[in-house]
């Protein structure tokens, strides 16, 4: 976060703990951008706290709390191969695979889309950190089925795709994937299970959802007069999100599109199009959550048909100059392409783009990302089955409490100047009026192959905690 924002209020005396004085910068005691996976290294008793209303109990209490620490904690708590702990190590791993001259030439590609494919050395350099149970395997190693591809955390389909098409010749494993179950093959990351006349939603169905009796056309919809200062901010293996500020009155909050193509019969971004179905459970998950604190806020949902606007073409290849994109040029798009367009409240940048100004900042980010989760998961039976980093939305607020209800209970808990939202309920699982909308993850084998990060470990673990239930 931009000190110059004035956001230096935050820092208070728990943080001179953390300050990068440089006798203990030099002893290795602190370090000078304290992130929240490193944070595991300071062992700190932190200043007091308060979550208001958590229970009659604890109400205007104050507590005690220190930052995780490895002796604290004890060394049986993450009791796997690949632990937070380890994560540095891994670390560490990822250095070697640069030095490594065997995979040189696949390094402009693979690195900016967080990916590495490692060599015969590296695999058993990783293995050696690695459960037993979690076979990593080098794609040319034969005698293995699964195909091992160590990610950097975070948005791990979108980097997989990307994998395939540029990989693939390379590796000359185009065969083995082909036969796989896969969703590039046939989507079936989403899908509704429940009562058996919600399974399919028509057309017509999902336009009078959006309040509309046939599809808008994309151009006149939103058109560049209607919104300023517009942007691309991100992307999804999905779609393309942007960010505007509304041309009308009263609309204070800046805005999000997330375009997502539908229907369609080209595959984008190595991925089949979804169709009105398919799209249907995120479309509910997201609305239903809107009310919630934490989850990410609705404001409309559209479908609209047409080529890819201009402008929105210019601040693509805008973005794909600065930052590079990894997905398809929208150009590709006809006129008869369909989109579905979600407008939501611009909720901050991701937690992995984001340095925390101190410690209780990020204590009470954690705070929030667990209330949000419990409110969900009490009034809706709600999992999201995929929380790593870039999927939390962090925005700073000059709000100082931020509150949550909790069965019929408010929960107040302070902001520090961060407001913390939770994003992209793709793999997610949610229970509304005794119909459960998820997707069936056991299919998806690709979600429990990748390799590299404490993230892809989860997947698997709770795969096997759950017994493929
Ligand atoms: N409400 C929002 N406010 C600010 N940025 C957002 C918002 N929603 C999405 N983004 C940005 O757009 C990116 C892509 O959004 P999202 O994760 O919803 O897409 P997706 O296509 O479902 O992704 P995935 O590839 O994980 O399936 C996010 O990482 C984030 O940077």
């Amino acid at each position: 976060m931009d000190k110059s924002s004035g956001d230096e209020i935050w820092e208070d005396s728990f943080d001179k703990l953390l300050d990068p004085r440089p006798q203990q910068s030099n002893l290795n005691i602190i370090k000078k951008n304290v992130r929240l996976s490193y944070n595991i290294d300071t062992s700190v008793e932190n200043s007091s706290h308060s979550i208001k209303g958590c229970s009659p109990k604890s109400c205007n209490r104050s507590v005690s709390i220190s930052t995780p620490n490895y002796n604290h904690l004890g060394k049986d708590l993450f009791n796997c191969g690949l632990s937070p702990i380890n994560r540095l190590q891994l670390d560490g791993f990822e250095d070697t695979t640069e030095k490594c001259n065997a995979d040189k030439d696949a390094e402009p590609n693979t690195k900016k889309r967080g990916l590495i494919v490692p060599s015969k050395n590296q695999i058993d350099t990783f293995s050696k950190f690695s459960n037993q149970t979690n076979k990593v395997a080098c794609a040319s190693n034969q005698s293995n089925k699964i195909v091992g591809v160590v990610l950097k955390p975070g948005k791990w389909r979108k980097s997989l795709n990307i994998f395939r098409q540029t990989q693939i010749s390379v590796l000359n494993e185009s065969k083995k994937l082909e036969s796989r179950n896969s969703v590039c093959q046939d989507r079936k990351s989403i899908f509704l299970n429940g009562l058996n006349k919600q399974n399919v939603i028509s057309q017509q169905d999902f336009y009078k959802y959006c309040n509309q009796g046939k599809p808008l056309k994309f151009n006149a919809a939103y058109s560049q007069y209607k919104m300023l200062k517009t942007h691309k901010i991100g992307e999804g293996a999905y779609g393309e999100v942007f960010r505007y500020t509304p041309n009308r009155k009263g609309c204070k909050n800046d805005l999000v599109l997330k375009i997502i193509p539908i229907e369609g019969s080209i595959e984008v971004n190595g991925e089949k199009q979804k169709n009105f179905s398919q799209i249907w459970p995120e479309i509910i998950i997201t609305k239903k959550l809107s009310s919630i604190q934490g989850f990410a806020n609705i404001e409309k949902v559209s479908t609209v048909k047409g080529k890819y606007p201009q402008h929105f073409v210019k601040l693509w290849k805008r973005y794909d100059d600065e930052k590079g994109s990894e997905n398809d040029h929208p150009g590709l798009f006809g006129e008869n392409q369909l989109f579905v367009v979600l407008e939501l409240h611009f909720a901050g940048s991701d937690m992995s783009n984001v340095i925390f100004l101190n410690s209780e900042q990020s204590f009470y980010a954690l705070q929030q990302i667990i209330l949000t989760l419990a409110v969900g998961e009490e009034d809706y039976q709600f999992e999201h089955r995929d929380l790593h980093w870039g999927n939390i939305l962090i925005k700073s607020t000059t709000k100082k409490h931020i509150c949550f209800k909790f069965n019929n209970t408010d929960l107040i808990v302070d902001s520090k100047g961060v407001n913390i939202t939770i994003i992209d309920y793709t793999l997610s699982r949610i229970t509304i009026d005794e119909c459960c909308y998820f997707n069936d993850l056991s299919n998806d084998e690709e979600l429990f192959q990748a390799s590299g990060d404490y993230q892809f470990d989860i997947y698997r673990m709770m795969r096997n905690e759950l017994k493929h239930d």
